[in-house]
């Protein structure tokens, strides 16, 4: 399989009068960590938030190229009585936050179980019957988490509660958490956000291992470039709700409209 893993096509997503996203489009190659990037309120939240269903966008497609074969991301969020963005986490697009959204008065083991609980397919009565089926989906999940926490470097903190737990472990934890989903495609939020230089650079190292070793396809929205460029191997980059540069971090990097967005200049007042 070598069509992408995730293909958004002219994405148009408005609030009223407010255009977040104008006609995006860009392709998330499988196995590569790609960045979105962009100035404050350059729209690159409201793309995550229709990648992962939270959003339908109000035009365009947003395709996966996952496990289950091509999956229309919007027809999913509005697909009737069942539809939402936890059928996208099936689906196999997992998400981190902005703010760290963990459930902070319970353990780290615990937080990674109730994730795979809202993503495997067990129902109630499998539960209250405890049918054979159920035992094994529950003995492999904690064998799944277990296995993530060590992949992270949180072997230790399996029982500690989450809220306890220092902010960089905790980013931690919430890759391991959307880890355990067994996603096609992850995709951190600032992952880097509130993180001191020493926690970056775990972290850096953690997401460079995800791919090395478990070949996983990232997005990622970061706002510290040091990381960007350390992480990524594609970078797409949005100014007010539209992609103005797409290609390698060095071509990316020495795109004039991207030094431009950022300086606040325009194109032509950039130095060559
Ligand atoms: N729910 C909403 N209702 C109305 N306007 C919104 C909503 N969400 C985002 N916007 C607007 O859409 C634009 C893009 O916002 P968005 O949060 O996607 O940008 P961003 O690139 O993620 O910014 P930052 O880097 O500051 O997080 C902004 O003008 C914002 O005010």
């Amino acid at each position: 399989m070598n069509e992408p893993i995730l293909e958004v096509q002219n994405v148009t997503m408005r609030f009223g009068g407010i255009v977040a996203n104008r006609d995006v489009s860009f392709s998330v190659e499988r196995g590569d960590v790609t960045a979105l990037i962009g100035p404050n309120g350059a729209g690159k939240t409201t793309m995550f938030n229709c990648i992962t269903g939270f959003y339908r966008s109000s035009e365009g497609r947003i395709m996966l190229n996952g496990r289950d074969g091509p999956t229309d991301i919007g027809q999913l969020v509005t697909k009737p009585m069942t539809g939402g963005s936890h059928l996208v986490t099936r689906a196999g697009i997992a998400r981190t936050f902005q703010n760290i959204r963990l459930f902070k008065e319970m353990s780290v083991i615990e937080n990674l179980l109730v994730a795979q609980h809202l993503a495997t397919r067990n129902n109630i009565l499998s539960g209250v019957f405890r049918t054979g089926a159920f035992r094994k989906a529950e003995a492999d999940a904690v064998d799944r988490a277990y296995h993530w926490l060590g992949q992270m470097k949180l072997a230790d903190d399996a029982n500690r509660l989450a809220g306890e737990l220092p902010y960089g472990r905790q980013r931690r934890v919430e890759i391991a958490r959307a880890m355990c989903t067994g996603p096609s495609l992850i995709c951190l939020d600032e992952p880097a956000a509130g993180l001191n230089p020493s926690e970056t650079l775990d972290l850096a190292e953690v997401i460079q291992r995800l791919c090395t070793d478990h070949k996983q396809t990232v997005l990622v929205i970061e706002h510290d470039m040091g990381l960007v460029m350390r992480i990524s191997n594609h970078i797409v980059v949005l100014d007010h709700g539209e992609v103005i540069s797409d290609g390698t971090p060095e071509y990316v990097a020495n795109d004039p409209a991207v030094v431009a967005a950022y300086l606040g200049v325009s194109e032509e007042e950039v130095p060559a």
